[in-house]
């Protein structure tokens, strides 16, 4: 039987929600330490472990048939693959900095300028959009030292907390694009590993629409039912069952995660007691 083969970041910012993904989905991973190509229990799938960087060719070359990558390195260096799933994890941005004491008040002010950065092609594309030339110098990491030691005016770098441009006293002057892993597929994909494909992206949906909701029981007084139905906004309707208390109900029903705080002082003014919030572990639709 046809295996699908995955290509995962062997270590670094990806690695481990990779590895998670893949077990919420399921999937073990039989590898040992330092082993750079490794079979899974329960699923027909081989993993291997590879620099990001490199991910891109592999995937052209049809060395693996998919890999979950951060975006940003597709847009740098893999245009023409496609993503056929986005995983909402290792969310960052790629954005120009400056020292502080520079008086930035447009791109204009980088034309003719030195810039540091590991992600050429997305910064020249950029500068070409917005009719500037600069000097590019390209290097593989520790970029934003880059302006304090005379190497540049100015760097291209990853953004997520902003905490390692603060530390070495730079400021963040324009967004190129924004980030987040994502799973990409090699276009020599075969047809037998599209099916697998579809299996795979079938239970990575239902990973993440689990990870985006919470399961809510609360218990409420007959005559509030219909105030507080109102306010959950359930995936059909709610279930409401008959407590052993005369008049109460309980109420179950699954809530956007990231709006359950929004709705609890609404839910508590209609007389709801006993609120649980529950994690969901799958959720087919
Ligand atoms: N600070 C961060 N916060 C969130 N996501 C990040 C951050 N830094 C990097 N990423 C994301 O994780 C990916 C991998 O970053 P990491 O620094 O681990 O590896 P790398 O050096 O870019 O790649 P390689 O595996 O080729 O060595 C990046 O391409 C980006 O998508
Ligand atoms: O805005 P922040 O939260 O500070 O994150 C941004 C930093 O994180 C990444 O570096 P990483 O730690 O992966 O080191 P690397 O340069 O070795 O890749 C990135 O290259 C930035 O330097
Ligand atoms: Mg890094």
């Amino acid at each position: 039987m046809s295996k699908i083969k995955i290509a995962i970041q062997k270590s670094g910012r990806l690695n481990e929600d990779s590895v998670q993904i893949l077990k919420d989905c399921g999937i073990s991973i039989d590898n040992g330490k330092d082993q750079l190509k490794a079979d899974t229990r329960n699923f027909p799938m081989e993993v291997m472990f590879l620099r990001n960087g490199d991910i891109p060719q592999y995937l052209r070359d049809g060395v693996v048939d998919i890999a979950i990558i951060g975006e940003n390195v597709l847009i740098e260096k893999g245009t023409d693959l496609l993503i056929q799933e986005r995983l909402n994890f290792s969310k960052c941005k790629v954005s120009l900095a400056v020292p502080k004491e520079f008086e930035y008040n447009s791109i204009k002010d980088l034309d003719g300028k030195r810039i540091a950065t590991s992600y050429p092609n997305t910064v020249n594309e950029y500068l070409k959009k917005k009719g500037i030339t600069a000097e590019l110098h390209q290097i593989s990491g520790s970029v934003e030292i880059a302006p304090n030691i005379g190497l540049a005016d100015a760097i291209c770098d990853i953004v997520s907390s902003g905490s390692t441009l603060f530390k070495n006293n730079l400021k963040e002057v324009e967004v190129m694009l924004t980030s987040e892993a994502v799973l990409a597929v090699s276009p020599k994909i075969s047809e037998e590993n599209k099916e697998i494909l579809e299996k795979l992206q079938f239970r990575i949906k239902s990973v993440l629409k689990a990870r985006a909701s919470k399961y809510v029981l609360l218990n409420a007084p007959n005559d509030k039912i219909e105030n507080i139905v109102k306010i959950l906004p359930g995936m059909r309707s709610p279930t409401v069952l008959p407590l052993a208390e005369k008049g109460w109900s309980s109420i179950h029903t699954v809530v956007e995660k990231n709006k359950f705080w929004d709705i609890l002082d609404e839910l508590k003014e209609e007389g709801a007691e006993g609120i649980l919030v529950c994690p969901i572990e799958k959720m087919v639709l």
